[in-house]
C-alpha cells in the first residue's frame, strides 16, 4: 500500500519546496496539482473540455508558472466539473508505490482524505508576496494584491475550498529557512511512519 503525503496551503507558502524535498528524501513520486489547473486554464476555450482532454504534454508548457497563469487557474478551479475531471488522474498518481506526495489546495480534504500525513503550509501574506516577487522579478505590492485575490477565490469557492483538513499539521514557514521547513516536515513524516 503506497504511503501518501498530502500537502496543502495558499500560494507561495512553500508547500512545493517541501513536497519536492520529501519526494527526494523518501524516493516517492511527487505531483504539483496546481499544474493541472494552470494547464487547464492556459489551454483556453471551454475549461471543462480542456480539463477532460488534458494530456501530459499540456503540463510541459513553459508559461505555466507565470502570475497570469496562476490567476487563470484559480478562476477555472472554482468550476465543479473542472475539478471532477481532474480527480481520476490525481487518484491514479497517488496509488503509486512506494509512495506519493501531492501538493495543492484540496489534497488532505478531498483527493486523499485518508492520507496518513497531512501538512498545511502557511506563511504571512507579506512574506509570500516577497517570495513570489523575487521568483518572477515582479513588484511585491502587485504580487500581494494578486495573492489576496487568489486566496480569496480559493477559500471562498463552494467546491473543495482551500482549508486545512481537521487532522492536518500546520507548518508556518514565515520565519524559518527552507532547510528548517524541510526538517520540520521530515520530523512529522518520521513520527507517522514509526
Ligand atoms: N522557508 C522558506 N524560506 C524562504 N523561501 C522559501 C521558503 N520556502 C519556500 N521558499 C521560496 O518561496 C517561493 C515559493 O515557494 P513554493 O514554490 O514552494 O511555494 P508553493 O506554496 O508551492 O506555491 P504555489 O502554490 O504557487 O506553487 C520559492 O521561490 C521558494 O524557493
Ligand atoms: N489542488 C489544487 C491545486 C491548485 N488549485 C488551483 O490552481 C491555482 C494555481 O495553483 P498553484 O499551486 O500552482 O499556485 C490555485 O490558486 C488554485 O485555484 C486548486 O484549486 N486545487
Amino acid at each position: 500500500m503506497p504511503f501518501i503525503i498530502a500537502i496543502d496551503g495558499p500560494a507561495a507558502s512553500g508547500k512545493g519546496t517541501i513536497a519536492r524535498a520529501l519526494a527526494d528524501h523518501y524516493g516517492f513520486h511527487h505531483l504539483d496539482t496546481g499544474l493541472l489547473y494552470r494547464a487547464t486554464g492556459a489551454k483556453g476555450g471551454d475549461p471543462i473540455e480542456a480539463a477532460r482532454n488534458l494530456t501530459p504534454d499540456d503540463l510541459q508548457r513553459s508559461d505555466l508558472r507565470s502570475a497570469d497563469a496562476g490567476q487563470a487557474a484559480s478562476r477555472i478551479a472554482a468550476i465543479p466539473e473542472v475539478r471532477a475531471a481532474l480527480v481520476d488522474f490525481q487518484h491514479r498518481f497517488a496509488a503509486q508505490d512506494p509512495g506519493a506526495i501531492l501538493d495543492g489546495r484540496d489534497i488532505g480534504t478531498v483527493i486523499c482524505p485518508d492520507a496518513p500525513v497531512k501538512l498545511y503550509v502557511v506563511a504571512s501574506n507579506e512574506v509570500r508576496a516577497q517570495r513570489r516577487a523575487d521568483e518572477l522579478g515582479a513588484d511585491p505590492a502587485e504580487m500581494l494584491a494578486q495573492l489576496h485575490e487568489r486566496d480569496r477565490r480559493d477559500r471562498e469557492r463552494d467546491t473543495a475550498p482551500l482549508r486545512p483538513a481537521d487532522d492536518a499539521l500546520i507548518i508556518d514557514t514565515s520565519n524559518i529557512s527552507i532547510d528548517e521547513a524541510i526538517a520540520a516536515a521530515i520530523a512529522i513524516v518520521e513520527r507517522a511512519r514509526a
